[in-house]
């Protein structure tokens, strides 16, 4: 699987994009908000992957919770799939624990659900597949 993007949790969205920029050499191409997660994300790109920081909307973001636990810094790893319903019978076949029954509608035109880290050697992990023009069930 390629690596879609790394997720990056922030606390500050606006000196993390300006930092990112001087870093990478190429400011974002994109700032999305996504209520349901509870996150507004800026994304760059970075050979084939891109990075995503992440800075939380709300108290019980994910993000917010993770800031609360520790520092800024890797919150999570995505890999690209073609079919994520396929991926995710693989996958619960294989003994990982999904963390949503269905997948859900992410940034950047993607449909995403997450691996419990606890099963993935601490790794918060994301699959995401582009939404096609034809798919009707987003
Ligand atoms: C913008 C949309 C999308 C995209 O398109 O790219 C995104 O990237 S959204 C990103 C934000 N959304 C998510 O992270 C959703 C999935 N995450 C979750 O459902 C939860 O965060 C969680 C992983 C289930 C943890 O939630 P919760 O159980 O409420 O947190 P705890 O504080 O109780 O932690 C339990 C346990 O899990 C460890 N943990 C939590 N977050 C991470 C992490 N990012 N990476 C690694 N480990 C993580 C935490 O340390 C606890 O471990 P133990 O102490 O060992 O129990
Ligand atoms: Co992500």
């Amino acid at each position: 699987m390629q690596i879609e993007h790394i997720g990056i949790a922030v606390k500050d969205l606006d000196a993390s994009n300006a930092l990112f920029e001087k870093l990478l050499g190429e400011g974002p191409y994109k700032q999305e908000t996504v209520e349901a997660e509870g996150v507004v994300t800026s994304f760059f790109r970075s050979g084939e992957g891109k990075v995503e920081l992440l800075q939380a909307t709300r108290e019980d973001s994910p993000i917010a919770k993770f800031l609360l636990r520790g520092k800024e810094g890797l919150h999570h790893v995505a890999f690209a799939v073609d079919d994520i319903y396929a991926e995710m019978a693989r996958l619960r076949g294989e003994g990982f624990t999904l963390l949503s029954d269905s997948p859900k509608r992410g940034a950047d035109n993607k449909l995403v659900v997450f691996l419990h880290p606890a099963g993935t050697n601490g790794v918060l992990v994301e699959l995401c597949q582009e939404i096609k023009s034809t798919q009707t069930d987003v």
